[in-house]
Parts: structure tokens; C-alpha cells; sequence
């Protein structure tokens, strides 16, 4: 076996407040995220979006310390993997590679070509596949792919989902089961999914296979758990003014509050550490909601971090892959399977003459779109979007 290497993706954030927008910038830019049927408009849109979402998201980031804890975690997980890895006599170098924030998966690649590793592990740090994580960083290492002959000669394979590894299930339950322990009546616990969302077209439109690992996830998790719990799942974070997955964390608290339930246990469930969306959104924000409702006990699952099973089986997993068959990029992202751009498809194309309109168009649209940030009033800041 030739040089190995494991390649952990990410998704990055922001290590102090003057991130916060160029990072935001650099998310919104990535047309996973916000899917616009003209290229051209997508750096202008995302600078808009995150011009204005910047003081919003700076304020939750400042709540929090002043900045994401990401990168940090994803460091130790990549020690705590390579330190797995070559106790089980696998001597790999683990590279992170994050898609919004230093350090890039551009940055990575080039360490993993200087490195010259010949046999490469590309592993996702989220247990579910979804075109805007996972995919979307495939997409952007396909692309350094294809215009780099170097890294053409690297065999590399794709670990695409892994929700329901043994070892990751087992883990996830453990950590439940040590935080409904500690409460004075822990059968009579809800146990709270919070899973982050996903615009619903994405599920619906573009074929996003999120919603279904994220379901079938839950039901293994409470499975191993084996105990007589309810349960609920429901989505957070939403952005903007379109519809996400059902049901929203927030109702869906408040309808436990109102059927009378006292004492919830929210398990963070769509990423493997600490960050914004669970230290500020479901440690302040929805306990807040939540108090507010009549719920007694707020309390929360830790995310996994470094967790020892969970390493281990992380471990495992790369061992497993450096034996199996490959997974190429085109196995993984081609449109038949998981439709990653409906805009490139020909109803955006229509004749020469639709698309000069749709580019006048777009072109009022982003106009009206600047003069909307500039005056301050306008449909996006009615409907809630700036
Ligand atoms: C599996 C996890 C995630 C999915 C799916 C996902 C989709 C998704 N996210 C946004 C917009 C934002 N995400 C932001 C932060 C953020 N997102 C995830 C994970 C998933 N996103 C994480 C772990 C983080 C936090 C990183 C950190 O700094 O700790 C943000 C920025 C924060 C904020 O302003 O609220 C935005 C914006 C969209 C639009 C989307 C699907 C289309
Ligand atoms: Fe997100
Ligand atoms: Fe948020």
C-alpha cells in the first residue's frame, strides 16, 4: 500500500468576528446553497445576503465567545482519528479540508499533492448526505480533479453517508442515554431530534436524499437506545423566506409544551460537533422558546467531538474503504441520482430570445435588489429575507 491519507470535510466557520461576513459571503457564493438560474448573479446576491445577514449572524457568533468552535474540534478529531488509525497499524496522514473557511479544501489538496499520497479516504464530517454539504463538497474536489493532472493520479474513494455505522449509532445513543440518566424520571423524557434543514426543494425537486438518512437515522439511534421514550424529529435553522423541512424546532417545541410535556432532551443529530447552531441556537434560542412555552427541563445531548467509540469507528470506516471498491465522484454526484443543478436544465434555456428576456430581467431584479439594501424598505425586507 502506497502513502495513504484521509481527507475529513468540513464545513468551517468563523474564528472571530471580522470572519463572520467574508465567511457568510463564501457560503451564500456556493450554488448548493442558494440555487439562482444565472451564474452571473450569484456573487452579486451572495454579497448582498450577507452584507445584510453579517450584524444578525455576528451578534449569535459573539454570544458564543466570538467565534466558531469548529475548527478547533475538527483539529482534535483529525489527531484523535490518525492516533485510531495507527493503533489499528494504519500509518495516515489526516488532512481537513473545510468548504466556507480556512483551512480550505483547496489549501488541503495541495498539502495532500506536496505530501505525495497515493492512496487517499475522502470522508465527510456529516453522517447524511445533502446536496449543500456533502455535495457540495464533492462538487467543488471534482472540480480540482479535472483541471489537475496531479491529483488525477491519486486513487482516492468517496465516503459518501455513514448514518448507520454501528459504532456511530451506538455512540449517539450512549450519549443519550448518559444525558436522560442524570434527570429524576428519565423514561418519562421526550427525546427532541433537531435535525439541521434543507429548503424543501431540495428534497422534492432536486431528489436530496437528507430527509430520508435523516429519518432512518433517528429510528436506529432510538433503536439502540432500547428504551421506552417518546420521540420527536423536526428541523432547525432555517434561512429566508422559502419553505424548509417540516416540522420547524420551534413548533414543533411548542406543540410538545402544549400536548404537556415538561422535560425535553434535544439531540443534535445532522453534525458530529459543537458549533453555532448548537451552543447559541438550541442552548439560548429555543430554550428560550421553550421555557417560554412551559417546558421545565430544557436539556441537551452533547455532540460527539472526540468521542472514543465514535473515533474508533471512524477509524474502522477508513480501513474498511481502503479495501472495498472505489466510490468515484461520478458515482456519487451524477444528476440521475441526486439532481445537483436544476437550473442547468433546458427549461432555463428555453430559445435565444427567453434568455436575453430573463437576462433584462435579472438584471431589473438586481437593481431593485440594490436599491432595496440602500432605501431599507422593499418585498425581501417585508417577507423577512434582509
Ligand atoms: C448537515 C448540516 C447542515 C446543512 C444540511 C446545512 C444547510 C444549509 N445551511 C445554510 C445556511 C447557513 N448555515 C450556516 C452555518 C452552519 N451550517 C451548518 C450545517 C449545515 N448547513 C453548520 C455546522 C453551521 C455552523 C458553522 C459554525 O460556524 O459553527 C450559516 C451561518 C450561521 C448563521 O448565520 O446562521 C448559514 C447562513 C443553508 C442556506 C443551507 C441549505 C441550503
Ligand atoms: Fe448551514
Ligand atoms: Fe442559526
Amino acid at each position: 500500500m502506497g502513502r495513504v491519507g484521509v481527507l475529513l470535510l468540513n464545513l468551517g466557520g468563523p474564528e472571530q468576528i471580522e470572519d463572520v461576513r467574508p465567511f457568510l459571503f463564501n457560503l451564500f457564493s456556493d450554488p448548493e446553497i442558494i440555487r439562482l438560474p444565472f451564474p452571473w448573479l450569484q456573487k452579486p446576491l451572495a454579497w448582498l445576503i450577507s452584507s445584510s445577514r453579517a450584524k444578525q449572524s455576528q451578534d449569535n457568533y459573539q454570544q458564543i465567545g466570538g467565534g466558531s468552535p469548529l475548527r478547533r474540534i475538527t483539529e482534535e478529531q483529525a489527531q484523535a482519528l490518525q492516533a485510531s488509525l495507527r493503533h489499528k497499524g494504519h500509518d495516515a496522514n489526516v488532512y481537513i479540508g473545510m468548504r466556507y473557511w480556512y483551512p480550505f479544501t483547496e489549501e488541503a489538496v495541495a498539502r495532500i499533492k506536496r505530501d505525495s499520497i497515493e492512496q487517499l479516504v475522502i470522508l465527510p464530517l456529516y453522517p447524511q448526505f445533502s446536496i449543500s454539504t456533502s455535495g457540495s463538497s464533492f462538487r467543488l474536489l471534482e472540480r480540482l480533479w479535472l483541471e489537475d493532472p496531479g491529483l488525477q493520479r491519486i486513487s482516492y474513494t468517496l465516503i459518501p453517508t455513514w448514518y448507520s455505522r454501528p459504532g456511530y449509532v451506538r455512540a449517539m445513543a450512549e450519549l443519550i442515554a448518559r444525558e436522560l440518566d442524570r434527570l429524576p424520571d428519565p423514561d418519562a423524557t421526550h427525546v427532541f431530534f433537531s435535525a439541521h434543514g434543507v429548503p424543501s426543494s431540495y428534497v422534492e425537486e432536486a431528489g436530496d436524499p437528507y430527509q430520508k438518512e435523516i429519518e432512518h437515522c433517528t429510528q436506529l439511534i432510538m433503536k439502540a437506545l432500547n428504551r421506552p421514550n417518546d420521540y420527536t424529529l423536526a428541523y432547525q435553522s432555517r434561512v429566508g423566506p422559502m419553505e424548509w423541512l417540516q416540522p420547524y424546532t420551534e413548533d414543533a417545541i411548542a406543540t410538545l409544551a402544549d400536548q404537556g410535556v415538561k422535560d425535553l432532551v434535544v439531540v443534535p443529530i445532522s453534525f458530529v460537533s459543537e458549533h453555532i447552531e448548537t451552543l447559541q441556537e438550541i442552548d439560548i434560542e429555543y430554550r428560550e422558546i421553550a421555557e417560554e412555552a412551559g417546558i421545565e427541563g430544557f436539556h441537551r445531548v452533547p455532540a460527539l467531538n472526540t468521542h472514543g467509540g465514535f473515533i474508533d469507528d471512524m477509524a474502522d470506516m477508513v480501513v474498511e474503504a481502503l479495501k472495498a471498491p472505489r466510490c468515484l465522484f461520478s458515482d456519487v454526484v451524477q444528476p440521475e441520482k441526486v439532481k445537483l443543478y436544476p437550473q442547468e436544465r433546458s427549461a432555463w434555456g428555453l430559445t435565444p430570445f427567453a434568455e436575453v428576456w430573463n437576462g433584462r430581467l435579472a438584471m431589473v431584479g438586481f437593481l431593485a435588489l440594490l436599491l432595496e439594501l440602500v432605501s431599507g424598505q422593499g418585498p425581501l425586507h417585508f417577507v423577512g429575507l434582509l
